[in-house]
């Protein structure tokens, strides 16, 4: 990120460079920096044009996310240094007359993240700074509290694409919003608006813009500081055991069949037609 871009980040906030510090150095897609004051982490998604989630962004929020665990870091604000977007979902080029080794491979990897971020120890949230469809929503799913720009969209646009989604993102959904809310929103492959998902509890928090939502972030994190994180890990564990275990059970299984309804013809047909659509549209 360029000096500016830090220099707005944390001066807006009265943190100053020299309280942070650089996490990794060599990473494409992502700044990581750790507040040395209250250890908590700053991963900001930089893949442009719109942070599509394609392999090396993937792996390298795994690997961050490993390497936040070993560090014993206070806590996670996930975020985009985009102000439109905050992330557009899986690389729709990777489902596009995929290989099946390929596919297989890359929805696995993605499988995982989702996991290790939904797992994590220390608490997340994600300061979500623009639109965050699918893949995005989801990783603001796994997080443990959601601030969402205004005039944002987020939801799930699956069905609308032909796509039956694995179990493991109808969970995700129904522990986040209910299980009718759930199916409302999955079975039309519904995108919300910022008012509707905060609605829904899909969103915790409404924020005016990207400052805004990284201070409101960070207020949420600020509520733990008082508490044993040994406690907190164990109990958010318990709470999303449930999810974990079923992937851990369910995920390979679920996984082959993904992979299998997605090379059909007539869903790459209607993928197809997705991909040209956004490319041919009107742009806001
Ligand atoms: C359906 C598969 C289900 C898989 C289930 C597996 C696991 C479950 C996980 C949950 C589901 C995930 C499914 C997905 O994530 S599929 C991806 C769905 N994403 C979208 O539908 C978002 C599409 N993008 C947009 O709506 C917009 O780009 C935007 C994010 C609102 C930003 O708009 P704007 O700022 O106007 O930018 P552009 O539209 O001009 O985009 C710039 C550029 O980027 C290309 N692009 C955007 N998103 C993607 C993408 N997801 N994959 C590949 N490419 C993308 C876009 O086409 C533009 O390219 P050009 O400049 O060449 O036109």
């Amino acid at each position: 990120m360029s000096t500016y871009k830090y220099a707005t980040l944390f001066l807006a906030r009265n943190i100053s460079v020299n309280q942070t510090r650089t996490f990794f150095s060599n990473l494409k897609c992502l700044d990581v920096t750790i507040n040395r004051e209250n250890g908590v982490a700053y991963v900001l998604m930089k893949h442009p044009p719109v942070n599509t989630l394609n392999m090396q962004l993937i792996s390298e929020l795994s690997l961050t996310l490993s390497n936040l665990e070993k560090s014993k870091c206070q806590g996670m604000i996930l975020s985009s240094i985009f102000d439109k977007v905050f992330c557009s979902g899986l690389d729709l080029n990777e489902l596009l007359k995929p290989k099946p080794e390929r596919v297989k491979g890359y929805f696995s990897t993605f499988q995982e993240l989702v996991i290790q971020l939904y797992g994590s120890s220390f608490p997340t949230v994600a300061a979500m700074t623009g639109h965050s469809p699918a893949g995005g929503c989801v990783l603001g799913m796994c997080c443990e509290y959601r601030v969402m720009k205004k005039n944002s969209q987020i939801g799930i646009p699956g069905s609308r694409m032909g796509i039956a989604l694995p179990r493991y993102i109808v969970n995700l959904m129904s522990s986040t919003i209910g299980l009718r809310n759930a199916e409302l929103m999955l079975t039309k492959g519904k995108i919300l608006n910022t008012d509707e998902a905060l609605k829904v509890g899909l969103i915790d928090e409404i924020a005016n813009d990207r400052t805004d939502a990284i201070r409101k972030a960070e207020d949420f994190l600020k509520e733990y500081e008082m508490i044993a994180p040994l406690a907190r890990g164990i109990t958010k564990r318990i709470i999303r055991r449930s999810i974990i275990e079923d992937v851990k059970m369910n995920g390979a299984a679920d996984l082959e069949n993904f992979v299998s309804v997605i090379m059909l013809p007539e869903v790459q047909e209607k993928l197809d037609m997705y991909m040209y659509n956004l490319k041919n549209r009107k742009r806001d």
